[in-house]
């Protein structure tokens, strides 16, 4: 029997209680401590979301769904998932050890973020390789999955579910998830003025942009293949959750774009955070609360598209990328 082949599920992670907040951003800001102003604001933004992220329970479930998932396709024992973050226990660097001392040899690694970035990406696929020096396993590394094909279809069932909420008045209340079952055959439009829909990412430093990033064409493309899946023609692009720091980040901002689009005499919006794949800070606070709160002062009616979370075809799009990744590999020897 060959030895089981390893994932490295590499995902950002999430302080498990506010008294975690502060050792958590200071890892983010790559050791330097956030002056108490900082502190408190995002704290106060986790307590707006009920204290806690959701994300390392989903971020867990992903994983747990990718193992069954793999089983299912080519058996049991064949694939082993490890589950490594970014900012939070259990660190990258300890996972790969813990996997080269369990005896795996090769491992294919995945970011749980569709778009590949030097500064997000990259940076996952860094932390990986330094530990993996030492001894083992050899990475194969998947840069973006960003037109996987079932990922992109998850997204345009949701987008779709988001214009019937739409079309069938929902209040500007974004706390309310669409489900997937929710009737399809609408553009959003009877009887309304047209919506539109906008695609969002985590906004960058826009230094990015020197080195040829790929990221903010990435994004394009997602949102590009969603709409044409959801028959949508009315669509646009903004970065959202931009950092707290003195570069200048990746525009246009989405709450300017909402103002934009209010502006003009659009009252309807569906957002599609399509760099994100589950339930966070992000997606709870800068964009149910932060984006709904523009606009209900401006007077649109907006809604979000369900996060991806465990949804069965999304997890199988991560299997078929994780076991095209490793054919490739075969084939490369
Ligand atoms: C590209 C990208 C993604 C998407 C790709 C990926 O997933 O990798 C992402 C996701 C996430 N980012 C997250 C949380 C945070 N990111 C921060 C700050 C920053 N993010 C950045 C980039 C990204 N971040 C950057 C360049 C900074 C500035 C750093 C600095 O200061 O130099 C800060 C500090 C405060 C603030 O700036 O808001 C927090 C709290 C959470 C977890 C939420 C939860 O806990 O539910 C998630 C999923
Ligand atoms: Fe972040």
């Amino acid at each position: 029997m060959t030895e089981p082949r390893g994932v490295l599920l590499m995902a950002y992670g999430t302080p498990a209680s506010l008294d975690e907040v502060e050792a958590y951003y200071t890892h983010i800001r790559h050791g330097r401590p956030p002056t108490p102003e900082l502190l408190a604001d995002l704290k106060a933004r986790y307590q707006a979301i009920g204290g806690v992220s959701p994300l390392n329970d989903i971020t867990r479930r992903q994983a747990a769904a990718l193992q069954a998932r793999l089983d299912a396709i080519d058996g049991p024992g064949r694939w082993r998932v490890f589950l490594g973050m970014k900012h939070t226990r259990p660190f990258i660097q300890d996972i790969v050890r813990e996997m080269a001392a369990s005896g795996v040899k090769t491992a294919v690694t995945l970011v749980l973020a569709p778009h590949y970035s030097t500064m997000s990406v990259k940076s996952y696929q860094t932390a990986a390789d330094q530990a993996a020096a030492e001894a083992g396993p050899r990475l194969w590394h998947v840069d973006s999955w960003h037109l996987q094909p079932q990922f992109l279809q998850a997204l345009a069932e949701r987008v779709t579910a988001a214009l019937a909420r739409l079309s069938a008045g929902a209040p500007s209340d974004g706390a309310v998830s669409d489900g997937r079952s929710a009737p399809s055959a609408s553009d959003g439009t009877p009887g309304g003025t047209p919506a539109t829909v906008i695609f969002s990412a985590h906004s960058l430093p826009e230094r990015i942009l020197e080195a040829d990033d790929p990221y903010p064409r990435q994004l394009r493309e997602t949102g590009e293949a969603v709409a044409r899946l959801a028959g949508v023609t009315d669509y646009t692009f903004a970065w959202q959750s931009a950092g707290r720091t003195d570069d200048r980040w990746l525009g246009p901002d989405i709450l300017d774009v909402i103002r934009q689009l209010a502006g003009q005499g659009r009252r309807r919006l569906v957002v599609c955070p399509a760099g994100f794949v589950a339930d966070h800070l992000e997606v709870l606070y800068d964009v149910d609360i932060d984006c709904q709160r523009l606009a209900a002062e401006l007077g649109v009616q907006l809604v979000r598209t369900a996060s991806l979370n465990d949804d069965p075809l999304f997890i199988a799009g991560l299997a078929d990328v994780v076991r095209a990744r490793a054919a490739r590999g075969d084939h490369d020897e």
